[in-house]
């Protein structure tokens, strides 16, 4: 008892790695009952959610429970994935599989990749058992191939692609300046001025169409908002590309990041192609390293200009006053190259993404025109007609939080995420080794009809809550993930997305063009739209 007890005081971490598997099962087994409940952070019986229903134990604390292995899981084969992805352009489809496999082999099942072996959470209860019990640098996937291209060209990572101490690092300084609604407040009006460009950009595209109405292919257009708002932030500039003239510099960028997503596949196959068969297949490396090359370049442009005109106004003698990124340089927080890798990375992350969320949201209001108009009410009672909003209104506003909320439940933009465990972990009845890749199911999570009733319907008012004891940390939609590694950029996409619905929604009615027909999504490394999504922006009365 006493070798237990001191096991469960170091937790899971002390296993020790050189033990056989049976071995290591053996330890968890007998901690199972001492400890692995706390260990884990099980939420208690009872916890309630959102949706008013149950997280239920899923690793009944029992003393007959045998813990199950990787070779008593279930899941597809080596072939029939193989059949899947490359046959059947599986890539395309990572959402749909992750439903058919969850119908097919149930809340936990492992796939085979070539040499690696995945497996596959499917289940809201599991997704938090897996996430409480994070140590302090969880990792999410292997990134390999983006730190052999930082090792060449001699780059520092950023927060996506760092690992352990040097990310703990960084997150910490990016943490406190960015991750609580209060801190990004202070961004409401540069990314308001970005918001004012964007209406101005749908009333100048659609006049160009012959029913004065229509803008085609709105994610182009958010793609453009995204980039300007999340630049104005990161950058402290404007970028221009809301202008009819995009300038030279900011294309160039675009071209880059394009190549890094439109090649996602080539970009994919950097990683799995062996070092030894790129002289033959050279593409792939080539173009993965050639888009890092511009997109870091970009970054660097737009901090050494920051850095310049700070140091002119300090040697002039004036006040230094900025965002975020004057902080960076003046604090010296972080190195000049883990500025560069931190603005690099983050707008990699922060561009399709809300871009893609914006497309989806205006195309779920454009196909509800009821919800639109509760909506709209819901915005003119609360700010008077006109006005222009702010991000302390935003709380007064739940359905539009709700909109964005239930957007992002049915086309969450990361269908999956990734965790390596960093420690053996007992999860669904499974004994799962240190080092294993795991996939957390988000978007078949999101669907389950037990988590959300009424799964496939577009419902943003389940997301308001009753009153202040209706909990809404619902695990089977977690679109930013949850905890220590979640999306830092989270509170910045909330509030380019809010102000940016909210005077959309003011201004216009929005409609479905004639020529669209239905966009289902598919996945492309992100979860986006299969087809362009055509929309009417018809200016209401008040
Ligand atoms: C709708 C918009 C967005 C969604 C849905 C989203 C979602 C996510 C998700 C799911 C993750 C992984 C979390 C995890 O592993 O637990 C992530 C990570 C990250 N996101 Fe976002 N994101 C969005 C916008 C942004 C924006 C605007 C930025 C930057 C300004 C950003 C920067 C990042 C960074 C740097 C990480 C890596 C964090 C780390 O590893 O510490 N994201 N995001």
């Amino acid at each position: 008892m006493a070798l237990l007890n001191s096991f469960a005081a170091a937790g899971l971490k002390n296993l020790q790695a050189g033990w056989t598997i049976n071995q290591r099962i053996f330890v968890l087994r007998a901690l199972h009952k001492s400890a692995a409940s706390e260990a884990l952070e099980i939420p208690a019986t009872g916890e309630e959610t959102m949706s008013g229903r149950l997280i239920e134990p899923t690793m009944p604390v029992d003393e007959k429970t045998e813990l199950k292995t990787l070779n008593d899981m279930p899941g597809p084969s080596t072939l029939s994935n193989l059949v899947e992805f490359f046959w059947r352009d599986g890539f395309s489809r990572i959402h749909e599989i992750q439903l058919e496999h969850r119908k097919k082999y149930g809340k936990i099942f492992k796939s085979r990749f070539g040499p690696q072996l995945v497996v596959s959470i499917a289940d809201r209860g599991l997704v938090a058992e897996v996430l409480r019990a994070e140590g302090v640098a969880p990792q999410r996937a292997n990134m390999e191939s983006w730190q052999e291209y930082r090792d060449m060209r001699g780059r520092s990572n950023g927060l996506i692609s760092a690992e352990g101490e040097d990310w703990l690092n960084m997150r910490s300084v990016l943490r406190q300046l960015i991750m609580r609604p209060k801190d990004v407040a202070v961004f409401s009006d540069d990314v308001n001025k970005v918001v004012d460009d964007l209406v101005k950009r749908v009333c100048t595209l659609r006049a160009q169409e012959s029913d004065g109405a229509t803008v085609f292919n709105v994610n182009d257009l958010f793609f453009k908002y995204a980039m300007e708002g999340v630049a104005s932030i990161l950058y402290e500039c404007r970028l221009g590309c809301l202008e009819n003239n995009v300038p030279q510099k900011t294309q160039d960028y675009i071209g880059a990041l394009n190549l890094m997503f439109s090649s996602f596949k080539t970009t994919m196959y950097a990683g799995a192609i062996p070092k030894w068969l790129r002289p033959i297949i050279p593409k792939p490396w080539e173009e993965f390293c050639s888009s890092w090359d511009g997109l870091f370049k970009f970054s660097m442009i737009h901090v050494d200009k920051r850095f310049n005109d700070i140091k002119a106004q300090l040697e002039r003698g004036e006040e230094v006053k900025g965002g975020l990124l004057t902080h960076l340089l003046v604090t010296k927080e972080m190195s000049i190259e883990e500025i560069y890798a931190n603005v690099t990375e983050m707008l990699l992350a922060g561009v399709d993404t809300t871009s893609f969320t914006l497309s989806w949201a205006t195309y779920m209001l454009a196909q509800h025109p009821d919800i639109q108009e509760q909506i709209h009410g819901e915005i003119t009672r609360t700010l008077g007609p006109g006005t222009v909003p702010t991000a302390e209104d935003v709380s007064q506003l739940p359905l539009i939080r709700g909109l964005v909320k239930e957007t992002l439940r049915l086309f969450p933009v990361l269908p999956g995420n990734g965790r390596i465990i960093q420690d053996d972990l007992v999860v669904g009845g499974y004994f799962i080794p240190k080092g294993t890749q795991l996939a957390l199911c988000h978007y078949s999570t999101s669907l389950e009809e037990e988590n959300f009733p009424g799964a496939l319907e577009f419902q943003p008012q389940r997301w308001v809550r009753k009153d202040a004891s209706d909990r809404v940390d619902n695990f089977g939609s977690i679109p930013f993930g949850y905890g220590i590694r979640s999306c830092v950029g989270r509170r910045i996409a909330e509030l380019e997305l809010h102000l940016a619905l909210i005077r959309l929604i003011q201004k216009f009615r929005i409609e479905v063009s004639p020529v669209t027909t239905e966009v289902k999504a598919k996945t492309h490394g992100l979860l986006c739209p299969s087809a362009p999504i055509n929309l009417r922006f018809v200016d209401r009365e008040n």
